[in-house]
């Protein structure tokens, strides 16, 4: 039986399961649920929260962890343990990103104060040199470009990893809101985004109606 993902209708934290499943060359089946019932359900849910993965005897959430389990699953979680902790290193810096994201499109409503804020914070490739290196995306860049097995094309070792589909959704995510900005200060994790767009599987899964629409005007999802 295909995984399930149980969450709501976005893509939201579900997006880079559903890049893994799709990697891993499986199909995947969605159930939206509604946030009243996962409320009450708090032994599936068991922190109020979803997504949740239900694959044969696995039945979990948390996103993260799913992402692990994903990764071992699918053999996206490096090749040594070196690998396997670069790994987790990547996913737990893109979960700061996040976090700052998700308040930036559903607190601030990317509003233009604090959009304009963030930017200089998070992703300006000049205020991040001027703060010696500080800025999220300007992190990952760097890991990517010194990552020489991976050329370019993955960030921990030469073989795709979970840290490649979490950043290539984290920088999707950017790229809807930032748009050519992004492109002009990061043409490298722009092309990363277009390698791991192109890969078997995803590629087709990001052209399938199984790809939740993004929710536009506000760019949220
Ligand atoms: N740490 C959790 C966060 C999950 C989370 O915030 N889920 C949201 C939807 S994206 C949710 O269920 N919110 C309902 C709530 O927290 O009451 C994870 O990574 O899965």
């Amino acid at each position: 039986m295909a995984p399930k993902i149980v969450y709501f209708p976005v893509r939201g934290r579900a997006e880079v399961m559903k890049l893994a499943i799709a990697y891993g060359g499986e199909d995947f089946e969605l159930e939206l649920v509604n946030y009243e019932d996962m409320k009450k359900d708090t032994d599936a849910y068991k922190f109020g929260q979803c997504p949740r993965l239900i694959d044969g005897d696995v039945d979990m959430v948390q996103s993260n962890a799913i992402c692990r389990y994903l990764a071992r699953k699918y053999g996206l979680y490096g090749k040594s343990d070196a690998e396997t902790n670069a790994v987790d290193e990547i996913l737990e810096g893109v979960e700061s990103l996040r976090t700052k994201y998700l308040t930036l499109v559903y607190q601030d409503k990317l509003a233009d104060e604090p959009k304009a804020a963030y930017w200089k914070t998070h992703c300006d490739p000049e205020s991040a040199a001027a703060r010696n290196g500080g800025a999220h995306l300007a992190y990952l860049s760097r890991l990517l470009k010194r990552n020489s097995a991976g050329g370019g094309k993955a960030l921990v070792g030469s073989d795709v990893t979970m840290a490649d589909l979490q950043v290539f959704d984290i920088v999707d995510l950017h790229a809807r809101i930032f748009g050519d900005e992004l492109k002009a200060a990061y043409p490298d994790l722009i092309a990363f985004h277009e390698h791991i767009a192109g890969l078997p599987g995803i590629k087709e899964y990001l052209a399938s109606p199984k790809r939740v629409a993004a929710v536009n005007g506000n760019n949220l999802g």
